[in-house]
């Protein structure tokens, strides 16, 4: 077996989900479609309220800043001109939604509404939180040996929390000790992972990451954390260039920490 030797001066063990802690699989094939199939519904339903509002009030302004993308959606904004016009503009989001899924975007926009939309399939148990088998054990393990564990995921922290709360493995959200979501910046910057130790309190040199996606790996090691690239089945694959340079870990059970020498 591989084996991973966590650096003595990492405290904290920070983890994606999407390819990392849950399959990929699971996003593409559950949490995507459901909120492909049930977005309009959503905002009939939902309209009058002031959260479906704000969700709309920054997909508007996301679809702003996306003008010059090919494809974009825009939408307009709703004068009060009859429930016509509320049906454009309903419509007007679907299509920006399904627009920006279709180039799976990691807007906060996006992000937001779509932790919004998981809340009732959560609730209902019509969706429970995947993970690999290696996971919830080795964080466990992690933790009792005094490691702080966060999660930094595209995913709002709202929809990461109904993931870990609503899951296969009951509500594990006890094993975090906090959730960041690109509100902090987005993954591929290093600046992110600078913020986020600040936040945790803690060097940046203190903290460990765990990712699918080199690009991210990359940004997190711009900023002097530790990290190492999790390859599971259905990620995407990597370079040549790229295996030798990251440490790999196939499982959690991979890394061995100072304490269990
Ligand atoms: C609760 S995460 C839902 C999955 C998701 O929307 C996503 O974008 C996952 O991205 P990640 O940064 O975890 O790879
Ligand atoms: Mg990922």
């Amino acid at each position: 077996m591989v084996v991973f030797a966590v650096p003595a001066e990492v405290a904290v063990i920070l983890l994606d989900i999407e390819g990392t802690t849950t399959p990929i699989t699971y996003v593409k094939d559950t949490l995507f479609p459901y909120i492909r199939d049930n977005v309009k519904e959503y905002l009939c339903a939902h309209w009058e309220e002031e959260e479906c509002q704000q969700d709309i009030s920054l997909l508007r302004k996301q679809a702003e800043e996306d003008s010059n993308l090919d494809g974009v959606v825009p939408i307009p904004l709703e004068t009060g001109n009859g429930e016509d016009e509320v049906e454009q503009v309903i419509q007007a989001v679907v299509d920006n939604v399904h627009w920006q899924m279709s180039l799976d975007r990691k807007t906060t926009a996006l992000k937001q509404l779509q932790g919004h939309m998981w809340r009732a399939a959560y609730a209902t148990g019509l969706m429970k939180g995947e993970f690999f088998q290696d996971v919830v054990p080795a964080i466990r393990k992690w933790r009792e040996a005094g490691m702080k564990v966060y999660i930094y995921s595209s995913g709002s922290v709202e929809a990461q929390k109904l993931l870990f709360g609503y899951s296969t493995e009951g509500d594990i959200l006890e094993l975090f000790d906090g959730h960041f979501d690109t509100k902090i910046g987005h993954k591929v910057e290093s600046e992110s992972y600078r913020r986020i130790a600040s936040s945790i309190g803690c060097s940046t040199n203190n903290v460990l990451f765990l990712t699918d996606v080199t690009r991210e790996a990359n940004a997190a090691e711009e900023a002097d954390m530790h990290v190492a690239v999790v390859v599971r089945p259905g990620n995407a694959g990597l370079t040549d260039d790229e295996k030798s340079y990251y440490s790999l870990i196939t499982s959690f059970s991979e890394l061995f920490l100072p304490s269990s020498t």
